[in-house]
């Protein structure tokens, strides 16, 4: 299969909306190359990527690669992007450069071009998530890796939202405990609470290519007896009652489903919502509230924020 590189030369004001474009023109497994990466001071050291290279980066501005099947549409298809991204001049983005170059790949370097930007990144006291082609030698006894293929699917732990979640799970996670996780991308979440102590976990996700890196990933960590994966909408279907349930998926879409979350979850349960970019913080935070939920803690990292609410009932 022959595939196309797109690689658009923008300001990081522009990744995000032009993220967003082109998930919606139905492009998946999206390399961003910030040289911001390269130099960013964290308040603690989670999340850090270790071992980047500066040649692989540009010197000024950012670079985001985007992978399109090449077909018939492909010449539409990259038109509709150029447009959309002109489109954002119109909002008051500063789109930069703006230029965009498009060279064909095979799969196979497709497969392994965003590969050297994916390191080890110890993400809380206890986990560290490694890729499946890094050696990493643990630095105590307590740490727990996760190994990690994340082919197209999201979820490379280095999200701030990740992040966010993985360690509102290890604060709150009890030994024993049944968890649901809704979006569950690589399954890196259900992976991190299994391995944490829960004793049964339900790793729920709507696309397809998800639900086949999770239950690769799930086996990878040989936490299968734990883990079950399963393609589903949100909650709908899922009967009974947990202990945690975890969400990691944009404020618009876990606002249409606080009521099922709260029926999902024992008196007493937690609910961990992330991807909430901060200026959809008070309306994922009124609708937990509406909905009987009790805000424990607020998590913030970058721009983006998390809630720990708890069920009273
Ligand atoms: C931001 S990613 C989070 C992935 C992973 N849980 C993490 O924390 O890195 C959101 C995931 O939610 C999934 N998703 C979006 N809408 C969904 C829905 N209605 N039902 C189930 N999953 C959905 C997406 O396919 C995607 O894998």
């Amino acid at each position: 299969m022959k595939w196309s590189e797109l690689s658009i030369h923008t300001t990081q004001e522009a990744v995000e909306p032009i993220c967003n474009l082109l998930h919606e023109a139905g492009a998946s497994g999206v390399v961003i190359e910030d040289p911001a990466d390269l130099v960013k001071e964290r308040e603690d050291h989670f999340g850090e990527i270790y071992q980047l290279s500066p040649t692989d980066y540009p010197e000024e501005g950012v670079i985001i690669k985007v992978y399109l099947q090449v077909n018939s549409f492909l010449g539409e298809t990259v038109d509709g992007i150029k447009d959309a991204i002109n489109g954002l001049l119109t909002y008051g983005i500063d789109i930069g450069h703006n230029t965009v170059k498009i060279s064909e790949v095979n799969e196979e370097e497709w497969a392994t071009a965003w590969k050297k930007y994916y390191k080890p990144v110890k993400i809380s006291k206890y986990i560290t998530i490694t890729p499946t082609w890094e050696e990493y030698v643990p630095e105590n006894n307590d740490e727990c890796i996760i190994e990690l293929d994340p082919g197209m699917a999201f979820g490379t732990g280095t999200h701030p939202t990740t992040v966010l979640c993985i360690q509102a799970i290890e604060k709150k996670i009890q030994a024993s405990d049944h968890v649901i996780d809704v979006g569950t991308g690589t399954g890196v979440l259900s992976i991190a609470a299994a391995k944490l102590g829960a004793e049964k976990v339900l790793a729920l996700d709507l696309d397809e290519v998800a639900v086949q890196s999770a239950t690769i990933n799930v086996k990878l960590n040989k936490v299968q007896e734990i883990v079950s994966v399963k393609q589903n909408n949100l909650l709908e279907q899922v009967t009974g009652e947990v202990d945690l349930i975890v969400a990691n998926i944009l404020a618009e879409v876990i606002v249409r489903f606080v009521d099922d979350a709260r029926a999902r979850l024992k008196n007493g349960g937690t609910f961990i919502t992330s991807g909430i970019i901060r200026g959809k913080k008070e309306e994922v935070q009124t609708a937990l509230l509406d909905n009987g939920f009790v805000i424990e803690e607020t998590l913030e990292m970058e721009d983006w924020v998390a809630f720990i609410a708890k069920n009273n009932k």
